[in-house]
């Protein structure tokens, strides 16, 4: 591998050696660093093309996040919108395309400090939902920003409950226009970003009313701004939802419409389309109407949401290598916190979830390709099989990512509160990934209902064993179980198979249980939607299990491709190990519940969970050298390669406005306070 001086980006000059307490972690090379780079970027050519497009943008100042935060919302926004326009002139320079890895290797490198995310929401929106006309005609626009574009689909009122939104489009077959309405004040969109103050169009989801009846909800292109001077058009009511919890670099906005005419052609019709005469045409289910979120559900996991938990993971390690606080041993010499076996439990879990997830996520990227191009020539029998993988897989993952960064935030002690450590911002930013592309209950039911109708179908009445097809990720829902794991001693727990079976058992009997709830609720007389209502917890239990099966059987899959790589292979068996044994720990009561695992075997996990946990700690920093994020993309002052954290904490403070701009509350406040007091001095 090529000088890791690559990787210290910050042009620090003071900082000239690498601090001897994370250096002395990279000299046990117990696999190779830069092959396991290359499997986790999917091939050579993939690290060295990345290596490129980031030494291009680190190369160039004004990509730098050096004062982010130090910054108001105002000046993030314009700076993510100046760095936004800068990347678009380097791209056209470059060659790079919207769909090109260079552009998304750039949004990783930029750690998505980019302004007008939401436009590409649109554009992904447009590919799915619209007509091969209407891509022709939108996505150049898009691509060269001569529009800019959000997707507005929640509403004050609504969110999750699509059929509830009250946006209206009403067909007037006279002019073959839509009037596009918001009949009430939680009507209102609320929430798209781009929208507050960018947005020149919006792709807004409305109930769609023709042909004397209401059809559910469509999409159609509002233009909102105009593209001379960008005042609101007529009839559009638009701005700003004020200050978040994060995401101040971004506009999130409100839009209220008052009767505005759009052309017929600005329905999106792959699916549904109204003819001159007001004729409403459909294939599929209403429901394929929100096929743009299936999308962005997949497409956000590995662009967005896993590298927060892998930035995290990065920092808190790297930190807890140079931290040294109390001794082992009275009077022995202050140890280096990650060697505290809490600190490695606190933090190397989260290393190994983060490589179950980046592993599940690819995985289920591929299926996706699969199953997309035929949905878009409407064979839609993958969908229903894609939807509740990719609903449930969004949920486990943003969960756990945010369980995880705010983890690493708290192990990092006192430095982990200061903005200047990266993680408050990590944690907040990934908080948003729970609410939304679907709110997480919300989706794992989406789950639930998939996997409770399927087991219902299998399984005609509680104990039979009919014999029926399933999609592959549910199979294990017929195929016969053990009733008790057979694993006598803590090595045992280190196979793989024993611990797939593990999980499968408790997913499968997790959804009989809430299925037979389910089921024993409407043989009492409540009917489906009541039953549902008051199963949901359990169903809510069962979709978690059913996710957690996937992850650890996706992982050991994995495993099993790496037999060229010995070395590789064995370090991620460990982490695979440590993800699977840290989640039966975790859910231990849904293990011991049935006497699948007895307290004795819960023990033996437990043994063979912390052996792990001191194997992985030597090769901790490497794994997360392995993420091969540079300093600048981390942006912070705990994370950086070089370990040099002190020295980087203090000149950073320096820097901040508190520092350097002088105190007016001295001049108003403290000083006449102070000088009051001064003759009695
Ligand atoms: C750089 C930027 C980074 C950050 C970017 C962030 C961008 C964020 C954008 C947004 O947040 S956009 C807004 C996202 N909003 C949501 O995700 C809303 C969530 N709500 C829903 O998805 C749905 O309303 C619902 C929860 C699925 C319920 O809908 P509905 O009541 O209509 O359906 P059900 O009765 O529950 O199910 C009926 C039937 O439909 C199937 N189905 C549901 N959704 C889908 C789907 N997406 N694809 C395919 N099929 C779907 C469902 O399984 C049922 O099938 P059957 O069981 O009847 O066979
Ligand atoms: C940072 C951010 C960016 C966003 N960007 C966009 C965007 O670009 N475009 C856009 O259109 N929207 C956007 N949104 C909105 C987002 O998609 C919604 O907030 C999200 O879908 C959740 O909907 P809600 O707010 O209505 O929550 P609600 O549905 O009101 O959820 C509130 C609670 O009710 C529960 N609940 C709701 N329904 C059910 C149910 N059926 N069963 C059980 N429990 C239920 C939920 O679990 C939750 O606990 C964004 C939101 C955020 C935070």
């Amino acid at each position: 591998m090529g000088s890791p001086v690559h990787r210290v980006s910050l042009g620090d000059t003071w900082s000239t050696q690498v601090h001897p307490d994370i250096e002395s972690e990279r000299r046990i090379q117990s696999f190779n660093v830069e092959r396991l780079i290359n499997i986790l970027d999917g091939g050579a050519q993939n690290t060295a093309l990345r290596r490129k497009v980031e030494s291009i943008i680190h190369s160039d100042p004004e990509f730098s996040l050096k004062d982010n935060y130090f910054m108001t919302q105002n000046e993030r926004y314009e700076a993510a919108v100046k760095r936004k326009f800068h990347l678009q002139t380097i791209a056209k320079r470059q060659g790079w395309s919207e769909d090109s890895p260079e552009l998304y290797y750039s949004y990783r490198t930029l750690a998505g400090d980019l302004a007008f995310g939401i436009h590409r929401v649109f554009l992904k929106s447009i590919k799915s939902l619209g007509s091969e006309e209407q891509i022709a005609k939108w996505a150049p626009l898009c691509n060269d920003f001569q529009i800019i574009a959000t997707y507005a689909q929640t509403e004050l009122g609504h969110g999750t409950y699509l059929q509830g939104l009250e946006t209206e489009a009403t067909y007037d077959a006279a002019t073959q226009e839509f009037v596009v309405h918001s009949p009430t004040m939680t009507a209102t969109k609320w929430w798209p970003g781009d929208l507050g103050r960018s947005a020149t169009h919006a792709l807004v989801q409305a109930q769609l009313i023709c042909s004397g009846a209401q059809q559910g909800m469509h999409a159609f292109i509002v233009p909102i701004r105009s593209l001379q001077d960008h005042t609101p058009l007529p009839g559009v009511t638009v701005g700003d939802i004020g200050p978040k919890m994060g995401f101040h670099h971004t506009d999130h906005g409100f839009l209220r419409l008052d009767h505005v005419r759009i052309p017929r052609e600005n329905m999106l019709s792959r699916f549904a389309q109204v003819l001159p005469d007001g004729t409403y045409l459909k294939v599929g289910s209403l429901q394929i109407n929100y096929l743009s979120m299936v999308v962005m559900r997949v497409d956000l996991l590995l662009g967005e949401i896993i590298p927060m938990l892998q930035k995290a993971c990065v920092i808190a390690i790297r930190y807890s290598v140079i931290r040294h606080q109390s001794s082992l041993r009275p009077s022995g010499p202050e140890v280096k916190i990650l060697d505290y076996q809490t600190q490695q439990h606190k933090l190397l879990p989260q290393l190994a979830t983060v490589y179950a997830f980046h592993f599940l996520a690819s995985d289920l990227l591929k299926f996706f390709h699969s199953s997309y191009s035929a949905i878009l020539n409407r064979d839609f029998s993958h969908l229903p099989e894609l939807h509740a993988l990719s609903a449930g897989i969004k949920a486990l993952v943003s969960d756990l990512c945010l369980q995880g960064t705010e983890l690493c935030r708290r192990a990092c002690g006192g430095h982990g509160y200061s903005k200047l450590s990266g993680l408050p911002s990590l944690v907040s930013r990934v908080t948003a990934s729970c609410t939304y592309e679907g709110e997480n209950t919300v989706l794992y039911l989406q789950t639930a209902r998939f996997l409770v109708k399927n087991y219902l179908q299998a399984h005609g009445s509680p104990g039979s064993t009919s014999q029926i097809f399933l999609p592959k990720s549910i199979a294990y829902l017929t195929t016969p179980y053990q009733a008790r794991c057979p694993a006598q001693k803590a090595a045992d727990f280190l196979h793989t198979k024993l611990y797939t079976a593990a999980w499968a058992h408790v997913a499968a009997r997790l959804i009989k249980d809430s299925a037979h709830h389910l089921q024993t609720l409407m043989q009492s007389g409540a009917d489906w939607d009541e039953a549902w209502n008051q199963s949901t917890v359990l169903h809510l239990q069962a979709a978690k299990a059913h996710c957690y099966y996937i992850s650890v059987k996706n992982f050991t899959k994995t495993l099993d491709k790496l037999e060229n790589e010995p070395a590789i292979q064995q370090v991620l068996k460990r982490l695979c190990d440590l993800y699977a044994l840290h989640s039966i720990l975790t859910n231990s009561g849904d293990f011991l519940h049935d006497g699948f695992l007895s307290g004795t075997q819960i023990d033996a996990v437990r043994t063979a969970y912390l052996n792990l946990l001191l194997l992985i700690r030597k090769d901790a920093i490497l794994l997360t050298d392995a993420f091969d994020f540079m300093d600048h993309c981390l942006n912070s002052a705990l994370g950086c390669y070089d370990g040099n954290v002190y020295e980087r904490l203090f000149h950073w403070a320096q820097r901040s406005p508190t520092n350097t701009q002088g105190n007016p509350a001295y001049e108003k406040y403290i000083k006449p306070l102070l000088q009051s007091w001064r003759s009695k001095l």
